[in-house]
């Protein structure tokens, strides 16, 4: 089975700069290490659209959309034609807002197929400009592709271009909604807000917590998430690595306390990429500017290349 790296170096939609940063240190780590990873697989870089953070921001409660919207139809396009061409996308992001032109690539290349999702992270990236407490719209994907505005909790008035350029990110890859919210499962999700809660509830979206990843075992966490999906033709893994403790580093934008080891972030992506329904594994986050010695990237680094190794190996078998 074959794979490519998607990279983008995605910056625009964090509250905080370096994120863009993020694929440049793994590829540092991979130096560090020794490792021929990216010689060894082929990879295809997605231009992104940085230059656009030196230009005033016209969109408070979604903040950049314009060149975010120019981002997720990149990212569609390249996983698209990735995986109809029967390469599995490994996608390499800096802020989490690409996942939603990931998810959308999927359903553009196999729009017939129900997807599921699988979050892990530290935040449940269900907002939309009515509902963001920040304007940052890397707390928007999973909203943007189950076309959930949540206006009934909303807390923000978006100007009507906002608007208008937020349903263009709706349909970006198809028309439809590319989810629905119950097919998403998380994974140590411990800070939401309030509207986010909701639409957990209100859809019984199950977030495995680290508690239970810790009484579970990570193994036992991966096939649960794995259980929930079992309607789902596909399934998409998207890993933020602010999923993981900030004790083990600093490195990432949104740091939230009481996280997953390292060792239960490989297990469980490395297990997860096993099923043979995982079309797509992605991550994101990695912000070097804000750690030392780029151990963020080096961890996250061996979890990507464990979770490839993984990824090559089952599903051969499986071919
Ligand atoms: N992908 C992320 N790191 N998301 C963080 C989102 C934080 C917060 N919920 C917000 O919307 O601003
Ligand atoms: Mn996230």
């Amino acid at each position: 089975m074959d794979i490519k790296l998607l990279t983008v170096r995605s910056e625009i939609a964090a509250g905080t700069r370096g994120a863009g940063m993020g694929i440049d240190a793994l590829i540092v780590a991979s130096l560090d290490q020794k490792s021929t990873f990216f010689r060894d697989h082929q990879v295809q870089n997605i231009d992104d659209v940085n230059n656009i953070l030196f230009t005033n921001n016209n969109f408070p409660s979604a903040k950049h959309i314009d060149g975010v919207l120019t981002m997720l139809r990149r990212v569609c396009n390249a996983t698209a034609s990735t995986l109809e061409k029967n390469i599995t996308p490994i996608v390499l992001a800096g802020d989490h807002s690409t996942a939603a032109g990931t998810i959308s690539g999927i359903k553009k290349a196999h729009p017939n197929k129900r997807l599921g999702v699988i979050w892990i992270d530290a935040h449940a990236d269900f907002h939309s400009p009515f509902t963001t407490p920040s304007g940052n719209m890397h707390g928007m994907p999973l909203a943007m592709v189950s076309h959930i505005d949540n206006k009934e909790e909303a807390v923000n008035t978006p100007s009507d271009e906002t608007l208008e350029l937020w349903e263009d990110i709706k349909n970006v890859g198809t028309e439809d909604k590319k989810i629905e919210p119950s097919d998403v499962v998380f994974i140590g999700v411990r800070d939401t807000e309030q509207p986010e809660n909701s639409i957990l509830n209100r859809h019984n979206i199950t977030n495995i917590t680290v508690k239970e990843v810790r009484e579970l075992g990570a193994l036992n966490t991966a096939q649960k998430a794995l259980d929930q999906l079992s309607e789902c033709d596909m399934i998409y893994i998207s890993f933020d690595v602010d999923s993981m403790d900030p004790s083990i580093s600093k490195g990432t934008g949104t740091p939230v306390a009481n996280g997953l080891s390292v060792e239960e972030a490989r297990i469980i992506n490395t297990t997860l990429v096993k099923d043979p329904k995982v079309v797509c594994w992605e991550m994101v986050e990695v912000n070097p500017t804000l750690d030392q010695n780029n151990i963020m990237a080096n961890n996250a680094f061996n979890i990507l290349t464990d979770t490839v190794d993984s990824i090559k190996t089952s599903h051969t078998e499986l071919a």
